[in-house]
């Protein structure tokens, strides 16, 4: 199968500022892949420069087979990019909105009106057809940004945190619509800082200080060798009162991290120091725990922390 979205060798520089560093992956077609860091990672970047919004500094990629150095304006054409601020015009309706981005990609007459009772149906925003974009809910907003963003029945889509600051059942709505969308062969390349979203990819990448670090399914990424190290087990605590123990876990020997999860913590510990941990907290139920995605990243980034000082 041809990938669908590459990204091949890409390095994007700002002055001496080196935001992406050798970046390379395939994307597939139909596939929810998940791209997750810190602020300032450079997932927006990479972003950009995949939708031919800038170039690379060195190496390239390709969109559909179509290269992001030469043929932007192609590109552009076959995508849809839903960025943090999605242009809304908040003074508009919700018809308006999708009026008007119809014509941004110059689809006009029958089509248009066809095409925007398809995005009213899939999204459900029939209701709030003539409600101003201002007297939306935030859920509701990007349900229409995501309407306009893929008003053009684009065959890949760009979404970059699009569910920042909306609550946690507009989240899932919006995500039911992209495994809706990806069911039928649209590709989507999400970037989220939610754990419980990155689960829901088929893939993910992780990427830190500009470099990608680990990519995989989540499965891959929970048995990466890097996440585990040699000698260590990942274990979860189930004790009364967590956070005491939290204080008291991380002063033990032979403990690497440790952290709340949920009503347990969970601890990368050397593995000849569990029989003491168990002696030393008597109460808790310790048991081998496959790590969670957020320890597998966290894990990550500190072995790049240590490896970096
Ligand atoms: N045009 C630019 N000029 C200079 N520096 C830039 C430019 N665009 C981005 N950067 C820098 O590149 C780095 C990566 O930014 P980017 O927006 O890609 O991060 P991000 O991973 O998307 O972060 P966030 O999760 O906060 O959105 C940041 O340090 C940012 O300040």
């Amino acid at each position: 199968m041809t990938p669908v979205i590459t990204a091949d060798h890409l390095t994007i520089r700002f002055g001496d500022f080196t935001a992406v560093n050798d970046v390379s992956f395939d994307i597939n077609k139909g596939e929810l892949f998940g791209f997750l860091g810190p602020n300032g990672s450079g997932k927006t970047t990479i972003i950009k420069a995949l939708c031919g919004l800038i170039v690379p500094t060195e190496g390239t990629g390709t969109i559909l087979g179509m290269d992001i150095r030469k043929d932007a304006a192609d590109i552009k054409r076959h995508i849809g990019y839903m960025s943090q601020k999605f242009g809304l015009y908040e003074d508009l309706t919700v018809s308006e909105n999708l009026g008007f981005y119809s014509g941004v990609y110059g689809i006009t007459g029958p089509r248009a009106t066809q095409r925007i009772q398809e995005i009213l149906s899939l999204t459900g925003l029939e209701p709030y057809l003539h409600r101003r974009v201002n007297a939306l809910s935030g859920g509701w907003k990007q349900r229409l940004a995501l309407g306009c963003a893929i008003i053009h029945s684009p065959e890949v889509v760009f979404l970059d945190e699009p569910t920042a600051g909306i609550d946690p059942v507009a989240r899932r709505s919006l995500w039911d619509l992209f495994f809706l969308l990806s069911g039928q062969g649209v590709t989507f390349f999400v970037t989220t800082h939610y754990m419980d979203e990155a689960e829901r990819c088929g893939r993910v990448g992780y990427i830190y200080m500009s470099k990608l670090v680990a990519l995989g399914t989540i499965s891959d990424l929970q048995h990466l060798p890097s996440a585990n190290p040699p000698g260590t087990t990942r274990v979860q605590l189930e004790t009364p009162d967590a956070s005491t123990a939290l204080t008291a876990l991380r002063k033990q020997p032979g403990v690497r991290e440790a952290t709340i999860f949920g009503r347990s913590i969970h601890s990368l510990v050397e593995t000849n120091h569990i029989d003491a941990l168990r002696a030393q907290f008597p109460q808790a139920k310790i048991q081998p725990i496959v790590p969670s995605l957020e320890d597998v990243f966290v894990t990550l980034t500190y072995q790049i922390m240590e490896a970096a000082k």
